[in-house]
């Protein structure tokens, strides 16, 4: 399959009409009713080796996104209100201790400083972030600090940012983070498989961290800015998907290049084609360098362009970020007040 731009452009207002009514919560989408969970399917060697990616179509594409859609002042707050709720709040730094891990616990349950909650009149929501993501280390101290909260622990795993060290070491991690008392756990590929084309390899280690997981839900990977094209992106997505992932991903944070919109459009292409060949929803994930408020629109509008309002949804969405809040969070003082505060305004821990 060859991906081209041949998505059809939506009026502007009147598909809008799903979102929320002013600043008020989005009722509009409905309850955010979980997928069933994709138990993934055989490794299509076919299907994957005829898949190629047009880069200039796609660049295309993600081009004509921007005039499409624009969210402006209260249809911007409520944006911005649920991008927080899509968010998976991490840190992942070599200098993490348990007092900051606790304090991004807090502040994943109360994301938004109550003075800008009230004036945004969004108290009874209970606005939480999706998720708080740290490495194997801090899951437990997560878990305490979040108990009662309903926010999941995601824990980064198996090797990870690389993903080279023993696999059976790998598999213990993924072990030991679920037992620790995470519910959702981020793997690496060997992105060797993808550049040798040794889709099997790939496929069979994308099922094995599955099964590992047990219940927790299984965020794969890509490393996309180490996988040199766009057709190996696409090629990468469709396996982990065969295997059974339960979202993609495109980063770690710590490669050169991380999530980009042409990375995003590729993905969510291949999620929207397994969808439609399986039945199966899956999850998507961009993370790496998003750092600002219009940044995480722009995902969004993808999201709504290519995929529609089911991936608005925590359940199927997620950004991995550890600075777009503090960003997210002045956009919507400055709603609600008029003015720009200082960064520092907003700490995060
Ligand atoms: O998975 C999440 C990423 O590591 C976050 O990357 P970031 O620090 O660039 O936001």
């Amino acid at each position: 399959m060859t991906v081209t731009p041949l998505h059809a452009p939506r009026p502007l207002r009147s598909t809008d009409s799903e979102l929320p009514d002013g600043v008020r919560w989005p009722t509009g989408l409905g309850p955010d009713i979980p997928p069933a969970r994709n138990p993934g399917t055989a490794l299509d060697l076919a299907l994957v080796r005829a898949t190629k990616v047009n880069r200039s179509a796609v660049e295309r594409r993600v081009a004509s996104l921007g005039g499409r859609r624009t969210v402006k002042k209260e249809w911007q707050a409520a944006w911005l209100l649920r991008a927080i709720t899509c968010m998976d709040l991490t840190t992942l730094a070599g200098d993490d201790t348990p007092g900051n891990v606790q304090r991004l616990c807090a502040k994943a349950r109360h994301p938004l400083r109550g003075d800008i909650v009230d004036a945004l009149g969004v108290r009874d929501l209970g606005l939480t972030v999706g998720a708080v993501c740290v490495y194997h280390q801090y899951v437990a101290t997560a878990a305490e600090a979040l108990k009662g909260s309903g926010v999941p622990v995601a824990a980064v795993s198996t090797g990870f940012p690389a993903g080279l060290s023993p696999f059976e070491q790998r598999l213990a991690e993924i072990h030991a983070s679920v037992a620790a008392g995470a519910t959702e756990i981020d793997i690496v590929i060997t992105r060797a498989h993808v550049l040798t084309g040794n889709w099997q390899a790939l496929y069979d280690e994308v099922r094995a961290f599955r099964d590992a997981c047990g219940e927790a839900h299984l965020k794969t990977i890509l490393g996309v800015g180490e996988l040199a094209t766009l057709t190996n992106v696409a090629r990468a997505s469709q396996v982990a998907m065969m295997a059974g992932s339960d979202f993609i991903k495109t980063s770690t944070g710590k490669e050169t290049s991380n999530a980009t919109l042409p990375v995003g459009l590729v993905m969510t292409r291949m999620i929207r084609d397994f969808g439609s060949r399986t039945g199966f929803e899956v999850g998507f994930k961009p993370a790496g360098g998003i750092r600002t408020a219009k940044q995480a629109l722009d995902w969004l509008i993808l999201m709504k362009e290519e995929l529609g309002d089911r991936w608005l949804r925590p359940h199927l969405f997620r950004f991995g970020a550890s600075g777009l809040l503090t960003d997210v969070e002045r956009q919507l003082e400055h709603f609600v007040t008029g003015r720009y505060a200082a960064a520092y305004r907003q700490p995060m821990v």
